[in-house]
């Protein structure tokens, strides 16, 4: 199975390309990418970025997607409204591809990884083609123009991107407090709740890029919506809970993209469908 991701690379390897393509290989799935955006990245934040040019996106992605049988697409990091507008045009050829976008706005550290004018574009050029948006709690209030408090803003919220063209919404529940990690997953007639226990960690660097890889990767390889995203929950849980500790240690250290598998995928998803 072939999946493609289309996102920003990651010095430090635990977010962007290099998330994906560990995600995916984890998975068994044949990773290929057309990249964005280089970034000087660890775990202490983004040190520069330099953008492709649009040409050169589009002949990565004429290149794969000319050549492979690619099942699914993911993108991260887009940059800006140039990029966006390439990856739609191409993209919207293969309606038959699901496509999961990650919203990807700010690194953990602050730093911007979409120019503000490129939001729009994100909003009325690619989301009309994504069967699945995966947004952090800031990331949909940049989307909706909201300010999300509660679990009714959070569905609020969801609607109103999926009024945007999504077929899927995930709420994630990374920025929020509580005991559990909880993400609600929308669409246009019902909605369903995944919760693990949080864990107490800093180490959550590239998060959100494994989380959405690994639903590109579930869906690469034939599993049904539901079914991805859940697998998906297991497979970011288990990667947050078996810290690997590297870097520094003040920063966000990567998640472990070896304990889904090492760990035979043995993890508890709570599941409340509406
Ligand atoms: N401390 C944590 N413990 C357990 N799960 C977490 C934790 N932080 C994030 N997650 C999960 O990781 C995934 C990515 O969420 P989030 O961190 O909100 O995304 P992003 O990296 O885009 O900010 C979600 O499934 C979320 O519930
Ligand atoms: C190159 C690149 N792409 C995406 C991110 C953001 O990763 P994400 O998993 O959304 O979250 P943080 O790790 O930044 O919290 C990135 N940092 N770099």
């Amino acid at each position: 199975m072939i999946a493609l991701t289309i996102a920003g690379s990651d010095s430090g390897g635990g977010a962007g390309i290099q998330a994906d393509i560990k995600t995916f290989q984890e998975l068994e799935v044949f990773g290929t990418t057309a990249i964005t955006a280089l970034t000087a990245q660890n775990t202490l934040g983004v040190y520069d970025v330099l953008d492709v040019t649009p040409a050169f996106l589009k002949q990565q992605l004429d290149a794969v997607l000319a050549d492979f049988n690619v099942k699914a697409i993911k993108t991260g990091m887009l940059f800006s409204a140039e990029l966006i507008e390439v990856v739609a045009k191409i993209v919207g050829k293969y309606k038959n591809i699901p496509l999961v976008v990650d919203p990807v706005m700010i690194a953990k550290g602050g730093e911007s990884l979409l120019q503000e004018q490129a939001v729009e574009a994100l909003r009325t050029k690619l989301l009309p083609l994504t069967l699945i948006c995966t947004p952090n709690i800031p990331e949909a209030e940049v989307l909706t123009g909201m300010t999300i408090h509660n679990e009714k803003d959070i569905e609020q919220a969801a609607r109103k991107i999926l009024g945007m063209g999504v077929q899927y919404v995930v709420m994630k529940g990374g920025h929020l407090d509580g005991e559990f990690s909880t993400d609600t997953v929308y669409w246009t007639d019902g909605y369903f709740t995944m919760k693990t226990p949080r864990v107490d960690t800093k180490d959550t660097h590239g998060t959100g890029c494994t989380f959405s890889a690994a639903i590109t990767a579930q869906l690469a390889k034939g599993l049904s919506i539901e079914d991805a995203i859940i697998e998906a929950k297991k497979f970011i849980h288990l990667a947050i809970s078996n810290p690997l500790s590297i870097g520094h240690g003040h920063g966000h250290g990567p998640t472990n993209h070896f304990a889904y598998k090492r760990t035979l995928g043995n993890c508890e998803v709570i599941v409340y469908e509406s």
